[in-house]
């Protein structure tokens, strides 16, 4: 499996896939940052006389409500649609899912046009299941094994893989379960590291067919390389920078010896 996690990697640097961004203002630099150092290609557009045509040249499209307002749901939906009906794997990033009912309401529509994964924190997934609105803003409030049914009833009803980030990050579809125990603390400090997951995602979503590999392959990468960085690190401004370093610069060696990753069938 490392060695398949791998491939993916540099396969990533090769195709440099286009993945087109509908994410929010506070971490669009970060994930378009995090992509280019990883070797896709990002774009950024929301402006609705584009988005259908954006979205049908990308390889993926990661559609992330951080900041959303009515007109960002307008192009979002659009996009989705797009991607729906042209068959191009996109990725569904519930920041603050629960936090408020009019996040919840966008999401319900969104997860209707059937993403292929969706990445969220153990309170985000737990709250898409449940409708609930009991989460701090955009931080978790729960571990991720606490969000594991809730992940399973989203596979169920969406037919897709999902991943519960966290210390652990745990992926799920409708066969398997992948545990990742990589990462740093550290990484709770700075902001966008869920939403660079699912930047990443999306990114190896657009250089595989195998969405629950293509999402395993962005969390071991985005783990391993953060705990290399974390230790490059005096704390979460430098961390910022060594990530991208790492992102761009890190070996097969330093990948398979420091990823720690298990499976259950
Ligand atoms: N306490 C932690 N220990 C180790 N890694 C962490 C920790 N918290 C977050 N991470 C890393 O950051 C990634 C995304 O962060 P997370 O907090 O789950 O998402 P979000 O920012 O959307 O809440 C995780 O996949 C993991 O690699
Ligand atoms: C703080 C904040 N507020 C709206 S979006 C955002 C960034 C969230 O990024 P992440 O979910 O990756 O921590
Ligand atoms: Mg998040």
């Amino acid at each position: 499996m490392k060695e398949q996690l791998w491939k993916n990697i540099l396969l990533l640097k090769e195709k440099s896939p286009l993945i087109h961004n509908i994410t929010n203002y506070v971490v669009m630099n970060n994930t378009a940052n995090a992509l280019l150092a990883s070797g896709a290609s990002p774009v950024m557009a929301h402006a609705q006389a584009e988005v259908e045509n954006m979205c049908s040249i990308a390889q993926a499209v990661v559609i992330n409500i951080g900041t959303l307002d009515e007109y960002w749901v307008e192009s979002m939906l659009k996009t989705a649609r797009v991607a729906q009906q042209n068959k191009i794997p996109w990725v569904l990033d519930p920041v603050g899912a629960g936090a408020t009912t009019y996040r919840n309401k966008v999401l319900s529509e969104l997860l209707a046009l059937s993403p292929q994964v969706i990445r969220g924190n153990a309170s985000e997934i737990i709250a898409l299941a449940t409708q609930n609105t009991s989460t701090k803003g955009v931080d978790s409030t729960a571990e991720s094994n606490q969000a594991i049914a809730a992940a399973k009833q989203l596979v169920k009803m969406y037919a897709c893989t999902v991943c519960i980030s966290g210390a652990t990050d745990i992926i799920i579809n409708e066969s398997t379960q992948i545990q990742l125990d990589n990462g740093d603390p550290i990484m709770e400090k700075v902001t966008g590291m869920g939403c660079t997951a699912s930047a990443l995602t999306a990114a190896f979503c657009g250089i595989t067919s195998n969405y629950f590999i293509a999402t395993t392959t962005a969390m071991a990468l985005l783990g391993v390389a953060g705990s290399l960085a974390a230790k490059k690190s005096q704390g979460p401004g430098s961390f910022q920078v060594h990530l991208l370093d790492v992102l761009y610069t890190i070996t097969e060696k330093e990948f398979i010896n420091n990823l720690q990753l298990t499976t259950y069938e």
